[in-house]
């Protein structure tokens, strides 16, 4: 865990920071913010920057003729000048959380202007989905410009209404927003279920230090990990472990291109009453929460856009919640780490009694209060990683609209994105020189992860009991897995020779997730299983030759593949169907693959393997 804010790094100290600390968590923002891409956010008194001219770009497709990927373009690249001009919307009369400190905080407070927390419970409908997305008129198209009852989110958006004065009417002209509304419902379900992306990060100053090599190889979708062993007679060989997933993401790519890889396919469909989650895996020190730390303000950034833009007038609320589960136990993460229950409601949904939502409406607000969480979050020190996360930590974007309009109702759920950052995995024998609490912590977190693993297994061999209640992590995760919701998992993982072992369980257990997939068939299991065995074909070290290096541009061949890659929808899920016979029918097929290796040693000490046909 990488969090610093406003925290000290005493070994086997779990650090639990009160949000007080505001001046070290600003201090630190600048250092997140900017992995984030979001540095022009580092200044907290920008609120005042103008709104830049929005034009419509039919986000979903409308406009007919393959408009769907030609608007996604379209809109990215609105986005991407929208970022330079660092520029964002603000909400001017939302109070900055520092303003309101939660022991001021009234529960129930309702003013949609007003940083207002809400308490989650299980009256209160907020885990059960909006049934149906009920736009007045929205079909018939006879109420399409009438703007809902009551106080609607425009109704304090600037650039709204500065529509509003130029006579513009709210919302987007009647044809396209009936077109984009069918197509929204089309790429609701054109989005796989299940999308599993592996991010390798780059060789760490320790392991470079004890010469370690970089064992894996990252092509546009798949990888191959070098496994140097030991025969009986001490001979060294080379296994090699070729696996495929729906993304491969190699140590040059940045966090904004993990965020277009992974999470930002999965946005507007929340909107479609969608529970996504996004969760990533990995040793300890693996890069999880430098991976999952920034996705939450960029997915909150589009959302926003998405209301103020897309959705206007269409009266949706942006809720933010974030919560731990450590030791088995659940702490509210924005509300002073209070104690959590989880309870069951007869439908099966799980409700967590107590935990505060914060409605939000712009980007700073929700800035704040993941600062704010992150800065409560245990973590303490592993053999592994000086920062590592001791728990697993749930931050969850909630989009609800009130029934029928009718403010004096609670807000229904409409779709809810979840980020986990899950705690480092270790092995026991890394906790050799941890304390007691670190080694139950450990244990803590081992189970829960074995929990996740039970639940994936039942769910791959169609059983019809899920053990979702094995863990306080499985039991949260459960919506992610079953009814109308997508998950997105990050396998991270280190490059290092020495993580070999931890680098093959990761994948093996990224492997049986991406198993689940949508269409995924037995055949395709076993397609898949013979991939990888068959790809594990040993070599003898002794053919190893030292050769110049070639690794930087062997990277960068390999990227300007992935940066074409397009948005993810379900051809991709289509065509790794199809790119199973290419695999049969040789392009990687064991031939290919047992052509002998030559180990290219770079001058730091890193080791490009080649010799494997690149796909
Ligand atoms: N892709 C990357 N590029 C550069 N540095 C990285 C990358 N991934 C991780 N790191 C660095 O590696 C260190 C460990 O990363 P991080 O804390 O994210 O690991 P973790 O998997 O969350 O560990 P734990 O489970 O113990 O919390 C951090 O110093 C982080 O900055």
């Amino acid at each position: 865990m990488n969090n610093g804010m406003g925290r000290q790094r005493s070994h086997h100290q779990r650090q639990y920071s009160s949000s007080d600390n505001s001046n070290g968590m600003f201090l630190e923002n600048g250092r997140w913010l900017q992995s984030a891409g979001l540095q022009h956010l580092q200044n907290n008194n920008s609120s005042s920057s103008s709104i830049p001219p929005l034009q419509d770009y039919n986000f979903y497709g409308g406009g007919g003729g393959g408009g769907g990927e030609q608007a996604l373009r379209m809109y990215r690249n609105a986005q991407s000048s929208f970022n330079r001009g660092n520029e964002y919307y603000s909400e001017p009369t939302t109070p900055p959380v520092s303003s309101r400190p939660s022991s001021q905080r009234k529960n129930g407070e309702d003013s949609s202007n007003d940083f207002s927390p809400g308490l989650l419970d299980l009256h209160s409908f907020d885990t059960e989905l909006l049934p149906e997305l009920q736009a007045p008129g929205l079909y018939d198209g006879s109420s399409l410009f009438h703007p809902v009852r009551g106080r609607s989110f425009d109704d304090s958006d600037p650039y709204i209404s500065s529509n509003k004065q130029t006579g513009r009417a709210p919302g987007l002209p009647d044809n396209n927003f009936l077109k984009s509304f069918a197509a929204d419902k089309e790429k609701t379900s054109s989005v796989a279920k299940i999308k599993v992306v592996v991010r390798k990060r780059p060789l760490n100053k320790k392991e470079l230090a004890k010469n370690e090599e970089d064992i894996i190889d990252t092509h546009s979708n798949s990888l191959t990990v070098h496994d140097t062993k030991l025969k009986v007679d001490l001979t060294e060989y080379v296994e090699k472990h070729e696996f495929v997933f729906d993304a491969v993401l190699n140590e040059e790519v940045s966090n904004d291109e993990v965020y277009r890889e992974t999470v930002e396919p999965i946005v507007p469909i929340i909107f479609q009453r969608v529970k996504a989650t996004c969760f990533a895996y990995g040793q300890t020190g693996s890069g999880k929460t430098y991976t999952m730390k920034p996705l939450p303000l960029k997915a909150s950034r589009d959302i926003l856009r998405l209301m103020h833009h897309t959705y206007r007038s269409q009266g949706f609320q942006l809720f933010v919640s974030f919560f731990e589960i450590y030791g088995g136990k659940l702490f509210d993460l924005l509300s002073d780490r209070k104690k959590l229950c989880m309870r069951e409601d007869g439908k099966q949904q799980v409700c967590i009694v107590g935990l505060q939502e914060y409605k939000v409406s712009d980007v700073e607000t929700i800035k704040d209060l993941i600062e704010k969480g992150n800065a409560s979050r245990s973590t303490g020190t592993t053999g592994a990683n000086e920062e590592s996360s001791r728990s697993h930590a749930i931050l969850q974007l909630a989009i609800k609209r009130s029934v029928d309009s009718n403010e004096s109702k609670p807000p229904r759920l409409v779709g809810k994105l979840s980020f986990i950052d899950l705690a480092g995995s270790e092995r026991g024998a890394d906790t050799t020189d941890n304390d007691k609490q670190t080694r139950m912590e450990g244990a803590e977190i081992n189970k829960s992860l074995l929990a996740l693993k039970e639940c994936i297994r039942a769910l791959d061999n169609d059983k019809s009991h899920i053990p979702f209640r094995g863990s306080k992590l499985t039991e949260v995760l459960r919506d992610s897995f079953v009814g109308n919701s997508r998950t997105v998992m990050i396998s991270c993982i280190s490059p290092s020779s020495g993580s070999c072992e931890h680098t093959l369980n990761t994948l093996r257990y990224a492997d049986r997730v991406k198993s689940l997939s949508k269409g995924n068939t037995s055949k395709k299991d076993v397609v898949s299983s013979a991939l990888n065995l068959k790809e594990s074909t040993t070599v003898p070290l002794s053919s190893v030759l030292p050769v110049a290096s070639v690794f930087e541009d062997d990277a960068n061949d390999a990227w300007a593949e992935q940066d074409e890659r397009g948005e993810f929808d379900a051809s991709e899920e289509e065509s790794f169907e199809q790119e199973k016979p290419i695999w049969e029918n040789g392009k990687l097929e064991p031939c290919n693959l047992s052509i002998s290796e030559d180990k290219i040693q770079k001058p730091n000490g890193q080791t490009k393997w080649k010799g494997y046909a690149k796909n």
